[in-house]
């Protein structure tokens, strides 16, 4: 899937948390499709960084093993990988008493090339890094520093994270990641809003019935117990990528791709956003948590048997959003996430208004409004669900059929992943598909009163079987305004 490959000027990639799960899974292959795609110019090197005592050597070691647990057989390059590991070393340093950061210093020499500083690690530490960076000299006009979720807990929190960064670092230099901005269907939102004069006359209340955007993952706690038993799905993925996801939906056209042109935009959907308060979360939300049943074929624990202790923390959630602007007044939003769903998938719905008269008597069958599915993942594509009439004698039957534009068939090859987008755009300096500060915090504000609440209320989480789409009153929520969730195959 990947188009024409442009270099990047030479930097220097330091990892903070290099030996961490982020670092293996995705930040080191990441980079090395990068490296094998010849985007890299030189001299471009790649430092990692822990506390942990490693030779260059080692954390090479390290990096080989990432790369092949992690990046699929046909594009290892043994001469690729050998080239990309002369890229690495390894300095040990602890971001909290700052021991190490001369030796950051001298590794990374007096090169005026970019600079980026990832930090792959509890964002407790960010603050600290940042405060180091600058006691020790790092931080050149040339620098970026990246930050991972979760950028916050709420808005207080959130606020207090970026006044530390914010000492040290100017908002040009500052790149919050949402991978979700990385993904190719993501981007193909703006593609198929602003590239196309079909959709954008129809993309208002008068035409949009609603709209529903699900990400259902079927995989569990995984291995991240203490950060995700503090969090909840609120937090961990309706913040950031569901309502980013939404901004892109619901935004106006931006004058431009320019970073804060399209921010600019997004922020405003953000503060449109209908607040729901005590009174209206249960109306509005649900709160959900898997209790054990089957999921990817085998049988799974619930999530308090996963955690092995008690637990009111929501592994799923659904909210009836509305945004307040001209464009999409009394048009919902739906949306939803859980883990241990039936299916993987993550999808944006757009279902039109019903047609006002049908011409076509009762021996037609039922006309279904017209909807277009956007499915980021898997099998990322655009399908337009139209109805035609059935072929054949049988006289004017009529069916849905979608116009199916499967990116796996249309595009051959790879699809890269988020991250490689994502790395090499913090490289160009790019902030487009990075969240601006007054995001991150107008995200809050909304998300905040949610939580609240639900703890004022104790609004309970309600329990739902592994491997189904979450507890029966998501259906009742969207089902009360006489609509159901698309139903994903
Ligand atoms: N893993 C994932 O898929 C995702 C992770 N994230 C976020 O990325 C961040 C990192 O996650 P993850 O890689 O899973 O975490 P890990 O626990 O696997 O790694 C943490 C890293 O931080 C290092 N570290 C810890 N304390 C210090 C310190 N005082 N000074 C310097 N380095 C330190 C650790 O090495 P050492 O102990 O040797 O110092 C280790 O390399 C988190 O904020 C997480 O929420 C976000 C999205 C996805
Ligand atoms: O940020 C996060 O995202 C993942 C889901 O990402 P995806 O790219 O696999 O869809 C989620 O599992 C995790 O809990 C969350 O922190």
């Amino acid at each position: 899937m990947t188009s024409q490959i442009i270099p990047v000027d030479p930097f220097d990639f330091i990892i903070f948390g290099g030996t961490g799960d982020l670092s293996e899974r995705k930040l080191l292959p990441s980079l090395y499709h990068r490296q094998r795609d010849h985007q890299f110019s030189e001299p471009t090197r790649i430092i990692g960084t822990s506390r942990s005592k490693m030779s260059d050597d080692e954390f090479r070691a390290f990096a080989r093993k990432a790369i092949e647990d992690h990046v699929a057989a046909e594009y290892i390059d043994p001469a690729e990988v050998d080239e990309f590991l002369g890229r690495i070393s390894y300095v040990a340093a602890d971001a909290v008493s700052g021991d190490g950061f001369e030796d950051l210093k001298a590794a990374i020499g007096d090169s005026t090339c970019i600079r980026a500083f990832y930090l792959a690690v509890a964002p407790a530490l960010f603050g600290d890094i940042s405060r180091n960076l600058e006691a020790h000299g790092l931080i050149t006009p040339a620098s970026r520093i990246v930050l991972e979720k979760p950028l916050g807990r709420d808005l207080a929190s959130a606020r207090e994270l970026n006044d530390l960064i914010g000492r040290n670092f100017r908002e040009s230099q500052i790149f919050r990641i949402d991978h979700y901005l990385g993904k190719e269907t993501v981007q193909n939102l703006m593609a198929l809003r602003f590239a196309n004069a079909l959709y954008e006359p129809l993309w208002n209340s008068a035409h949009v019935d609603h709209v529903q955007i699900t990400v259902a993952e079927t995989v569990g706690l995984e291995d991240r117990v203490t950060y995700y038993d503090k969090a909840g799905a609120l937090r961990d993925m309706v913040q950031n990528h569901l309502l980013q996801l939404l901004c892109l939906v619901a935004m106006e056209a931006p004058s431009s791709m320019d970073a804060d042109a399209v921010r600019d935009e997004k922020l405003k959907v953000l503060r449109a956003l209908k607040r729901i308060n005590g009174n209206e979360a249960p109306k509005h939300t649900v709160r959900g948590q898997y209790r054990a049943g089957a999921s990817a074929g085998g049988p799974v624990k619930g999530y308090v048997e996963e955690l092995g202790k008690d637990s009111g923390t929501e592994t799923f959630v659904a909210i009836r959003a509305e945004i307040e602007n001209w464009r999409w007044a009394n048009v919902p939003f739906y949306l939803r996430t859980g883990k241990r769903l039936a299916t993987r998938v993550s999808e944006i719905v757009i279902e039109f208004k019903p047609i006002p008269h049908s011409i076509f008597g009762d021996g037609a069958g039922p006309i279904f409004a017209n909807q277009l599915v956007i499915r980021l993942q898997p099998d990322e594509g655009v399908k337009q669900f139209i109805m035609i009439k059935d072929p054949g004698p049988g006289g004017m039957r009529l069916r849905q059929i979608p116009l199916d534009m499967s990116f796996a068939q249309s595009f051959k090859g790879r699809a890269p992943d988020a991250y490689e987008r994502l790395i090499m755009d913090v490289v160009r300096g790019n902030q487009t598909l990075f969240m601006r500060r007054d995001e991150v915090e107008a995200a809050w504000s909304w998300i905040d009163p949610i939580q609240q609440a639900w703890e004022n209320a104790r609004q309970e989480v309600q329990g739902y079987t592994a491997g189904t789409w979450g507890p029966s009153a998501s259906i009742a929520l969207i089902e009360r305004d006489g609509r159901t969730w698309h139903e994903s195959t």
